[in-house]
């Protein structure tokens, strides 16, 4: 089909206790300036989980002795014909303490003030589902990065 490039595999993980979320606000590149879990692309020879765990240890330090398959987010940017398709995980079982790193810097939030002025338009939306641990797929298509022009979100029984 015209332009259909396969998607971007990505993750991102989201470190949860019982009443706070881990989030780090991401220092460069893609999504600089906005609070979000930690995660980025699957690189090759590796599972979708093992990319999601290498990716929050590299960024927060944390190693996560279970992740949690939580959503499925794509993500479509008008004028790009890369689709993001994001793997969204959760761990309540890790080890380490948060710690900075040159991609992120991590801080913890209390579930019932999470800055979603600061983070992707998206997550106000799906990160509640999250919370209440639903599982959720979505798509979101953007113009720019602030400006949702389309979007779908369902709960799902299984992903
Ligand atoms: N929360 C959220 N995250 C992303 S990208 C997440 C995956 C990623 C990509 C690159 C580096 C690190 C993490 C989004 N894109 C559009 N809305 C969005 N919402």
């Amino acid at each position: 089909v015209r332009n259909m490039v396969p998607n971007k595999l990505l993750t991102l993980v989201f470190v949860r206790e019982a009443s706070r979320i881990l989030l780090g606000m991401k220092k460069k590149g893609f999504g600089a300036g906005r609070w979000n879990g930690f995660g980025g692309k699957v690189e090759k020879g590796e599972t979708i989980e093992e990319g999601a765990k290498r990716e929050l240890q590299e960024e927060s330090g944390l190693v996560a002795e279970q992740l949690d398959e939580v959503g499925r987010l794509m993500f479509e940017f008008e004028g790009d014909p890369q689709l993001l398709e994001v793997h969204v995980f959760s761990t309540r079982n890790y080890k380490g303490t948060p710690t900075e790193s040159d991609e992120m810097r991590p801080q913890w939030y209390n579930i019932d003030s999470i800055p979603y002025s600061n983070m992707w338009p998206d997550d106000k939306y799906w990160v509640p589902l999250y919370l209440q641990d639903k599982k959720f797929s979505g798509y979101f298509k953007f113009k720019g990065h602030d400006d949702i022009i389309e979007q779908t979100l369902k709960e799902v029984d299984n992903l």
